[in-house]
Order: structure tokens, then sequence, then C-alpha cells
């Protein structure tokens, strides 16, 4: 030790003191998680009346569980609420079932808007933009399927000061060892990152999922000023929280439910994700891959032989079990009930997603050029977006847009 160069010496340091730090982000996001998910909405409606919602449902293609997404829009557990359907194509096959809910539910307020309008990049944007203009109501939501009682769990937690509550991407329980793989994602290292973040006001908003004040996105421009991202999700909250306002995630975790769960195109999404924070927040170059189990381990293994002659291998095999057991004590929480899994799925789907973030991630910086269902775009640094001309649709969307 005493032969090393400072600076070797002071790298070994500053790699054990982030081994630290990530430990401590293990353990807030297992405290926060237990402390704040899966607690009951328990407003009475009489009590004081719930403020009305106006629902935006951007869609774009069909897949099996479509119908049984929407229908629990409604069927929804809430007083007063509009459901505001876009759909950009009017040969889109998700028209009809859309069109045959509302024949199903007619006592639902429920619109279809069709065509979208060019505000922007950002197609998602886009198609809401219709729905947006005709919103009647001061709280929006944006949401992929629900429960019957989230849009109320996500109503309490917007107190006065907050203008943005989001739900935790998580997912439903889906046969098939890519449902496995997703749910492992978003039950260990998604949830990980974004409670603590989250808990430390960091924003790491994603939009799948978000009740916004109305009048807060008019103040910044509306849906529209923020069209010339893909990332919407992140610079709306961005402008939410330099406007002074808060924002929070709410009790329950966003159960995305797509009947289309493969792994090829799962980590393509995350590829696409991945290149996303990549532009906006570039920092994430660095931090990701080190904050990865098995590539920190490795760095971690060989500071402590370095600063206390600990044995690398043993050092590296207590870290990685230890991030295994933290992950499924993590899992756990946010399931809040048993898993729809063996022990045994779960380390192999653990496994697989450990190896394969790095390569993702690596993945994600070679290729930036981000397909997004049947555009291609490139960003800017900063996050600004510009679409590409149309190339050759790959499989996954191939199927999105046949199905
Ligand atoms: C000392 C330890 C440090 C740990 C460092 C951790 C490094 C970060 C690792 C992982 C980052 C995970 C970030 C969570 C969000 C991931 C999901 C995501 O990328 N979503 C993006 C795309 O969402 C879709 O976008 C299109 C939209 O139409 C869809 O509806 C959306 O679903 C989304 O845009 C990203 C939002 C947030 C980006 C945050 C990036 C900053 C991350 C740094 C966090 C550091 C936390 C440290 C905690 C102590
Ligand atoms: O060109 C598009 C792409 C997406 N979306 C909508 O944006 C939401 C998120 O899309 P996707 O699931 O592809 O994004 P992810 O959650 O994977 O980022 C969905 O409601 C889509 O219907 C859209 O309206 N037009």
């Amino acid at each position: 030790m005493k032969h090393l160069p400072n600076s070797l010496y002071g790298f070994a340091i500053s790699l054990f003191v982030f081994w630290c730090g990530t430990w401590c982000v293990h353990l807030l996001a297992i405290c926060y998680g237990k402390f704040k998910l899966h607690k009951k909405s328990s407003k009475c409606y009489n009590e004081s009346p719930l403020p009305a919602v106006s629902i935006l449902k951007p869609l774009m293609g069909i897949d099996p569980n479509l119908e049984h997404n929407l229908e629990s829009f409604f069927t929804m557990d809430y007083p007063v609420y509009e459901l505001l359907f876009c759909i950009e194509d009017s040969v889109d096959p998700a028209v009809s079932t859309v069109e045959s809910l509302m024949t199903k539910y007619p006592q639902v307020d429920a619109t279809l808007y069709m065509g979208g309008s060019k505000v922007g990049v950002n197609p998602k944007i886009n198609n809401m933009q219709p729905g947006y203009s005709a919103a009647k109501h001061e709280l929006i939501m944006i949401s992929d399927s629900v429960k019957n009682d989230t849009l109320l769990d996500m109503v309490n937690n917007m107190t006065e000061k907050y203008a943005l509550v989001h739900q935790m991407p998580f997912t439903c329980d889906r046969e098939g060892f890519a449902a496995t793989f997703e749910k492992v994602f978003f039950g260990t290292v998604q949830s990980r990152i974004y409670l603590s973040a989250d808990l430390l006001g960091i924003n790491c908003h994603t939009g799948m999922s978000c009740l916004l004040r109305k009048s807060v996105i008019d103040e910044l421009g509306g849906l529209r000023a923020f069209g010339c991202y893909l990332a919407e999700d992140f610079f709306i909250a961005k402008a939410i929280r330099d406007k002074g306002w808060k924002m929070r995630i709410s009790n329950q975790p966003a159960m995305q439910n797509s009947g289309i769960c493969d792994i090829s195109s799962f980590q393509e999404r995350l590829i696409r994700w991945a290149k996303l924070r990549v532009a906006m927040v570039p920092t994430t170059i660095l931090l990701e891959p080190l904050s990865e189990c098995m590539v920190l381990g490795a760095l971690a293994s060989w500071s402590a032989a370095i600063l206390f002659n600990w044995d690398p291998l043993v050092f590296y095999l207590v870290h990685v079990l230890t991030w295994f057991l933290s992950d499924w004590i993590l899992l756990s929480i946010v399931q809040n009930g048993s898993l729809s899994f063996h022990k045994f799925e779960f380390v192999v789907g653990w496994l697989l997603r450990e190896i394969s973030g790095p390569y993702l991630f690596l993945h994600a910086l070679w290729n930036p050029a981000i397909r997004w269902r049947r555009r291609t775009y490139k960003l800017q640094w900063g996050g600004i977006a510009y679409e590409l001309p149309s190339v050759n649709i790959n499989l996954s969307t191939k199927r999105l847009l046949l199905s």
C-alpha cells in the first residue's frame, strides 16, 4: 500500500466512499418503500368533495390486454372524472376498442379525439394535444391502466404545495419469464433509484402515470411547451419545480399491464430510456454503470484490497449476495404480497438483469438514434429532440402495429 501513487490511493478511497453511498441508497429505498408504499387511501367523499379529474389516455395500436386495461378507467371508484381518449390515426385498431367501451358505459363522460395536433416532435404530446385543450377540469391525469382506487390515492397525495403526483413504475402479475424479468427490473434497480430520488428530492418523474395541476401546466405554456422533448415527463417535472411547486410519488405503484411481454422488446424500451437519460442528465454516463452491482462490486473489491488488504474474492461474493438479498427485500415491499414466481425464477431473472444492465447501457451509448413506435429520433445534449427520416420498422414495432 505504501508504494502506491497518491492518485491511485485517492481513487480507491473515492470508490470505497461511493460504494458506501450506494448501500445508503439501498437502505433509504427499503425504509422509504416500507413507509410510503401501499398505504390505503381513506378519504370519504362526503367529508370534503373530491376534485374532478380529466384523464388523458394517449393510445397507439392495440395489445391483448388493451380492452381490459381501458375498461378499468370506466369502472374507477371516483366521483367525477372525464375520459379523453386520444388516437393519432383514425384507422388505428384501438379506435373500435374505445368506441365499444364508450357504448358499454354510456354513463361515463368519455370522448375520443382523433388526428392529434402537431405542436412539436414528441408524438405522445402531439397525440394528447386535442384532449388536453378540451380538458374541463383543473386536475389532469395521464395514465396507463389503473386499479379502482388509483385516482383517489393520487388525488390524496396532491396536497396544497404539490403540482405533480406520479406513480413509481411497477408491473401486474403476468405469466412467463419475460414478465418475471420486467418485475425484477421495476421492483429492484428502478424502485431503488425512484424511491431514494423521491425521498431526496431528485427529479425522477416517469410519465406513464401522473396527476398534474392544469393551471400550472398552462402557466408553463401548456403541454405543447414540452413537445420539443421526447422525455416530456422529466422536463415537465423540472419546470414545475422551477416554479416553486413540489412533486412526489403516490402510495400505489403504477401497475403496467401491457399484453406484449417479451425480453427483447423490453430491453429495447430500456435502451430507449437510457438514451433519454444520457442526453438529459449526462452524469448518468458515469453514475449508471458505476452503480451496477457487478461493476461496482469488482471496483469496490479492488479498492478494499488496496485500502484494507481484504480478500477481493470474498469481498465480491459477500457484496453480490448482500445486494441480491436487499433487492429481494425491496421487491417484496413493492409487491406487497406473494410474488407470482418461484424464488429460483427470481435468481435467474435477477442475474440476467444484473449481467445485462451494463451491456444494455453500453448499447444505448453506442447508437444514439431512438426508435419509438413507428418513428426514429435523435437527441441533442440537453434533451431537445428531432425526428429522423423513417427507416425499416423493427420486429416489435411491426407486431404492435399489426396487432
Ligand atoms: C451513490 C449512489 C448513486 C446512484 C446513482 C444511480 C444512477 C442512476 C441509475 C439509474 C437511473 C434510473 C432513473 C429512474 C428513471 C428511469 C426511467 C426512465 O428512464 N424514464 C424516462 C423515459 O420515460 C418515458 O419517456 C417517454 C414518456 O412519454 C413515457 O411516458 C415515459 O415513461 C424518463 O424520461 C426519465 C425520467 C427521469 C430521469 C432521471 C435521470 C436522473 C437519474 C439520476 C438519479 C440519481 C439518484 C440517486 C439517488 C441517491
Ligand atoms: O408515437 C407515439 C408513441 C407513444 N404514444 C403513447 O405514449 C404512451 C407511452 O408509450 P410507450 O408505451 O411506447 O412508451 P414507454 O412507456 O415505453 O416509454 C402510450 O400511451 C402511447 O400510446 C403515442 O401516443 N404516440
